[in-house]
């Protein structure tokens, strides 16, 4: 549905430079998928997305999507595209001065429809955004939830095939942003709507996403499946994505004390990651009956991903060489992926 082909993008900076923000960006989203773009401030996500919907052309490589190479369309051929490509934005660009039902007309206006159908096809988004009732309000008197189902009514408005979500949830309360993810899961899985979103927060990529891509100074570094990538990530960037995440982060007080070696009277820190079939077992539990090492727990937590259970604890195992290869062998047979952090007095 979406594909990037060796994409480069360089802007002409103002110190009369150039500036490289996409290189080398190769990506391809299958039809009903959603592909989150994560990434830091000045990554090159908002360059991606702008791509994807035309508003720039790659300086060299190619843009499809939907069968069309959008970065070789001409103006009017990009209008027409455009009509299978929706976009949800961080700050919702409503237009003050027309009423809800009258904002998720426009698209339809546009595409030359007819005032019954337009009538129609409205009050069915109104419906599935769950605002009906707000049909003539305008924008000033709605929440910042609200704006957003009007922005993702809007977007479906032309029926289109592709959704690109520029940090749709980014000006959104927690509550909020679950509640507009959980709407544009239902899309993805009702309308089977392929959908690229660019977000700097995990959680997002997490709650919703099943496919991943991180990009750093206009590199994509990783990328694939949410579970694989969230419980095997590969990159730095990846990883401090995930820091407080999944119980990857130390608490502060241990980050501090941890050493590279052990003394005397120190424990070792290990990091266990459960993840698979055998993320529910009771392997604590069997670690002290069946060959008395006692682990304390530090911190983490266990959860799902991608609905498949998985987690990471950290926990103080002897430091002694024989014991903790003991505890490291014990964890390693059950198949779990040991790490250790460092040593604490
Ligand atoms: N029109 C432009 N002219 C010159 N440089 C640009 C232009 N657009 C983006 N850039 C530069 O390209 C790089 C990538 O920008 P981009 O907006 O894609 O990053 P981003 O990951 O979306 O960041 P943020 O999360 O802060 O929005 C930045 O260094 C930015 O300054």
């Amino acid at each position: 549905m979406v594909q990037l082909k060796d994409v480069r993008k360089v802007f002409a900076s103002h110190d009369g430079g150039t500036h490289v923000a996409l290189d080398g960006v190769n990506l391809s989203v299958n039809k009903g998928d959603v592909l989150g773009v994560i990434g830091r401030s000045g990554a090159g996500k908002s360059t991606l997305i702008r791509l994807l919907n035309g508003l720039e052309k790659p300086t060299s490589g190619s843009v499809i999507v939907n069968g069309d190479e959008i970065s070789s369309f001409d103006e009017v051929s990009l209008r027409q595209a455009r009509r299978s490509i929706g976009m949800i934005f961080q700050h919702f660009n409503l237009l003050s001065s027309r009423t809800v039902a009258q904002n998720i007309a426009l698209p339809l206006e546009l595409a030359g429809a007819n005032r019954s159908d337009i009538t129609k096809r409205v009050d069915e988004l109104l419906d599935l955004v769950g605002l009906s009732d707000r049909k003539d309000r305008y924008p000033s008197e709605l929440s910042g939830g609200q704006k957003q189902r009007v922005g993702i009514a809007r977007a479906l408005a032309t029926n289109p095939e592709v959704l690109l979500s520029d940090e749709a949830t980014s000006a959104l309360d927690p509550e909020t942003t679950r509640s507009i993810l959980e709407l544009l899961s239902n899309i993805n899985r009702e309308l089977g709507l392929t959908i690229v979103l660019i977000t700097h927060e995990m959680a997002v990529v997490r709650s919703i996403a099943n496919q991943v891509a991180v990009i750093e100074h206009g590199h994509i570094v990783e990328q694939g499946d949410v579970f694989d990538i969230f419980t095997r990530p590969a990159h730095d960037v990846t990883r401090s994505f995930l820091g407080h995440e999944s119980g990857r982060a130390l608490p502060p007080s241990v980050a501090a004390k941890l050493k590279a070696t052990p003394g005397p009277k120190s424990e070792a820190v290990v990091r266990i990651i459960f993840r698979g079939p055998h993320a529910t077992d009771p392997v604590l539990a069997q670690l002290a009956t069946e060959a008395d090492i006692a682990a304390n727990i530090v911190s983490g937590s266990i959860d799902e991903v991608g609905g498949r259970p998985f987690g990471i604890i950290t926990v103080s195992l002897p430091s002694d060489p024989k014991l903790l290869d003991k505890a490291l062998t014990f964890l390693k047979v059950r198949h779990l992926d040991t790490e250790v952090l460092g040593y604490v007095d």
